[in-house]
């Protein structure tokens, strides 16, 4: 186990370059299952996530050439499984991903229920009454979700009861390769569903309509290989932009594409940032104090609520009162009591965070409980006074590369070290 170790109060000056997104390399590398030949993924993110998708990849008999650190071959060939287990899924909930795609390619697949975690209980049932309007028999039993289908799946119209992201994706991947046209109403509008609808385009798919709430899918008999770009994270993006404002610096962040950012972009001018940005970069500057600022987080375009954290910890040490509304999962605050520890005055009302800005974080020893809620308390110790001891930080490792080195070159003291900490095995 390793541990953080930040002695906070130096301002972030400088350049950082973004890495592949996380949200869309997972979905990207489980629809290689898809195609009849290998395919090339490049700016994948060197994360814990995506090393437990090759691993999952690999029992299914699909094999990967590391190009570099961020770059695969990855070769479909060779698939003869179609078990996800337990001891994998349960590590990183987005192994459900693969449903979709082992059950258009295969006829069969057996996928570990996720379960729940420390955000919420995030069910799939959308994602497994999807795959039974296209004619997938599904029962869940023991801990899985045991699909199969005779021949191939059937184009369906279906309509998503709840906005969901992985569900829309699992339910594109499982279209692509289905016999006849389906349609996707009230899908999610995330940019990662954007990315993966162009990878599977570029091997030969018909996808139409990704980015909107209606997607269609005209099914294809087979996909052919390829080489495509994984998109860059635009969550680990603000996250840096916040940890700018927060220490009153300036940097750029560079490799990244503001328009997938507008909602975060809004709130860090209201929270006094000058931010200018290019075709591919984004410079943000502090001006004094951070002001408070209201969010309520909804799906794509509004605000996500994988940056409702980093902003908390942004009202946090803002000059007045602000308010955060977390809407989409039902226990995303674990980070709360941990501020508290750093001096934070917030109040939690049902879904609601209130929080009273203070002039000064102090340090403390403080515990990962999930990816985001991680890296408000790496920003609130880039800002405390003396030093802060963050623990259990195999969560951040999911989904930030190298955030020590890069926080490190923008001139923050943080180091990492081992710890004697045991880990409490939770996914998220
Ligand atoms: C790997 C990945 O891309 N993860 C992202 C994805 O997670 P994920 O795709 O798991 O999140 P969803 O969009 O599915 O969840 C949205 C809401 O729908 C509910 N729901 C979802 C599916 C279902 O079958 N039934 C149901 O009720 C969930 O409990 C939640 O309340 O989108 C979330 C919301 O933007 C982000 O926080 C995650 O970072
Ligand atoms: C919640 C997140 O990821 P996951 O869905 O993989 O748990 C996240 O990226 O903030």
């Amino acid at each position: 186990m390793e541990k953080l170790i930040i002695r906070g109060g130096n301002p972030l000056r400088g350049e950082v370059t973004i890495s592949g997104a996380k949200n869309a390399a997972l979905p990207i590398l489980m629809a290689t299952i898809l195609p009849n030949e290998p395919v090339t993924v490049s700016n994948v993110p060197a994360l814990h996530d995506v090393a437990t998708t090759l691993e999952l990849l690999h029992r299914l008999g699909i094999s990967h050439t590391a190009n570099s650190a961020n770059s695969y071959t990855i070769d479909p060939t060779g698939l003869h499984d179609h078990k996800a287990s337990y001891d994998l899924v349960k590590t990183m909930r987005a192994s459900v991903l693969v449903l979709g795609p082992l059950l258009a390619k295969c006829g069969r697949a057996e996928v570990s229920l996720p379960g729940g975690c420390a955000i919420g209980a995030r069910p799939v049932n959308l994602h497994i009454e999807g795959l039974r309007r296209m004619g997938a028999d599904i029962v869940v039993e023991n801990g899985y979700i045991k699909a199969s289908v005779e021949g191939r799946l059937k184009g369906a119209q279906l309509l998503m009861d709840t906005v969901s992201v992985t569900g829309t994706e699992n339910l594109m991947m499982a279209a692509t390769l289905a016999d006849g046209v389906t349609i996707i109403e009230n899908a999610a509008r995330e940019p990662e569903i954007i990315d993966l609808a162009n990878f599977l385009n570029h091997l030969g798919a018909e996808i139409r309509g990704a980015g909107t709430d209606c997607i269609e899918i005209r099914g294809v008999e087979r996909l052919h290989g390829g080489s495509y770009q994984v998109q860059p994270d635009r969550i680990e993006t603000g996250t840096f932009l916040v940890a700018a404002l927060a220490t009153g610096g300036e940097v750029k962040c560079l490799n990244t594409a503001p328009g997938m950012l507008d909602a975060v972009i809004k709130k860090l001018g209201e929270a006094g940032a000058e931010v200018t940005r290019g075709e591919d970069w984004i410079q943000l500057k502090s001006n004094g104090r951070v002001k408070p600022v209201n969010i309520v987080t909804a799906p794509h375009p509004a605000f996500p609520t994988d940056m409702q954290a980093q902003f908390t910890a942004l009202n946090a040490i803002a000059e007045g009162t602000g308010w955060i509304r977390e809407t989409i999962f039902e226990n995303r605050f674990m980070h709360v009591p941990e501020l508290r520890r750093m001096g934070a005055e917030i109040e939690l009302e049902g879904n609601t965070a209130i929080c009273r800005g203070v002039t000064r974080l102090t340090g403390a020893e403080v515990m990962c409980t999930d990816l985001r809620a991680s890296a408000s308390l790496v920003i609130a110790g880039l800002v405390a006074e003396g030093e802060t001891v963050i623990e259990q930080i195999y969560h951040i490792d999911r989904g930030y590369e190298s955030i020590e080195k890069k926080l490190q070159a923008l001139g923050a003291n943080i180091q990492r070290a081992q710890s004697t900490i045991v880990p409490e095995g939770c996914d998220s």
